[in-house]
């Protein structure tokens, strides 16, 4: 008999609590997947209780995702060795900032056969330049890593509202074996051979998201959204095809691609937090905390990123929304100039 696939979620926020609801229902009575998943859990006390204690009795993350129950198939483990012990299917869903130390913590600790997917919309820049996370993850870990990226607002999903997603996957075998972890009747998956093309789009669509808040803080209306989100739209696919050969046009047009530009630039965090930063003048740390309840920002810190990048080549004028972006998130340019330095 074959052995069954053994699934760990790693992390446990707002999208990993709603990835955890659908992974845990699909995996029920499941043929390929055993049924007990491990989902690590970053240790916090909520009104004075764990909160592993919280989601293993009450089956809910009342911190990231409230209200909504996870399967009680799904346990929640503290101890990130423990979590992974004996998992063959590793899906990384952290803020891009944590993706580096958990990797460090896991190598030489995982199963030798166990293959990954990210989740994580974010970019890594090292000394040499830009790096992808699921690529930190494989060569960290020495094993595949897909990804998944889409129009996928976790309240929504958690919610059974239906929407689509994309995997990018290196090997067809195991983009089918996440379309089979992931796919439900609401939450539609479709397997693309482009990881490098699809994970820059979910990166990349974070700081194009931070763009269409500031236009909304400036009242700017719908017309000058769009042309945010073309121009955005127009940036993520000269940026990601001039750092990685081979992402395919069409990868543009799938769910990871137009479709979440299009709903992080009306329902994202990203696109909130912009708006509130230019009604109030406050800092996006300091609104990142104040509005956001321990949930994290990718957008400013995305648009960090590929400043250096940019600017190491010396091709900021080439990408002119990122880089006004930027320079309103870090240098203080007024955010009018979203469209006058355009
Ligand atoms: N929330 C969404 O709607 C959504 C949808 C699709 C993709 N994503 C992407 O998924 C990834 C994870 O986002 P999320 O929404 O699940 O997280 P989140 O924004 O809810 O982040 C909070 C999580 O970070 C954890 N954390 C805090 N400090 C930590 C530390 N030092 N080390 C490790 N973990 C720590 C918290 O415990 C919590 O689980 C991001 O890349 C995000 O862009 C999010
Ligand atoms: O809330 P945001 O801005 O992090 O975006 C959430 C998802 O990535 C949308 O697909």
């Amino acid at each position: 008999m074959m052995t069954k696939e053994r699934v760990c979620i790693i992390g446990s926020g707002n999208w990993g609590s709603a990835i955890a609801k659908i992974v845990g229902r699909n995996v029920r009575g499941s043929e390929r997947f055993d049924e007990q998943i491990n989902m690590w859990v970053f240790e916090e006390l909520v009104n004075g209780r764990k909160l592993t204690d919280i989601i293993n009795t009450e089956h809910e993350n009342v911190r990231y995702l409230p209200g909504i129950k996870i399967p009680e198939n799904v346990c929640a483990v503290p101890d990130l060795m423990e979590a992974v012990r004996d998992a063959t299917v590793l899906v990384f869903v952290v803020p891009h900032q944590f993706v580096k130390g958990i990797c460090e913590r896991l190598r030489g600790n995982i199963h030798p056969n166990a293959k990954a997917i990210s989740l994580i919309k974010g970019i890594d820049v090292e000394g040499n330049g830009l790096s992808l996370i699921s690529d930190i993850i494989a060569h960290s870990l020495s094993l595949d890593v897909s990804v998944l990226m889409g129009a996928n607002i976790a309240n929504e999903v958690a919610a059974d509202k239906f929407c689509e997603t994309t995997v990018g996957c290196r090997i067809r075998e195991n983009g089918e074996l996440f379309r089979e972890l992931f796919h439900t009747p609401y939450f539609r998956v479709n397997v693309v051979e482009d990881v490098a093309g699809v994970e820059l789009c979910g990166a990349l669509k974070n700081v194009v998201a931070i763009g269409a808040g500031v236009v909304d803080g400036l009242n700017y209306g719908d017309n000058t959204k769009a042309a945010i989100i073309r121009l955005g739209l127009m940036e993520m696919k000269k940026f990601a095809r001039t750092f990685y050969q081979g992402v395919k046009e069409e990868t543009f047009f799938e769910s990871c691609g137009v479709a979440d530009v299009i709903t992080t630039c009306s329902g994202g965090r990203n696109r909130r937090v912009a708006e509130a930063h230019v009604r109030t003048g406050k800092s996006f740390e300091e609104l990142e905390k104040e509005m956001l309840n321990g949930q994290k920002l990718q957008g400013t810190t995305t648009a960090k990123e590929i400043h250096e990048v940019l600017a190491k080549k010396d091709m900021c004028g080439e990408f002119p929304l990122f880089t006004t972006i930027y320079q309103i998130c870090y240098e203080g340019l007024p955010s009018s100039r979203i469209v006058e330095d355009l």
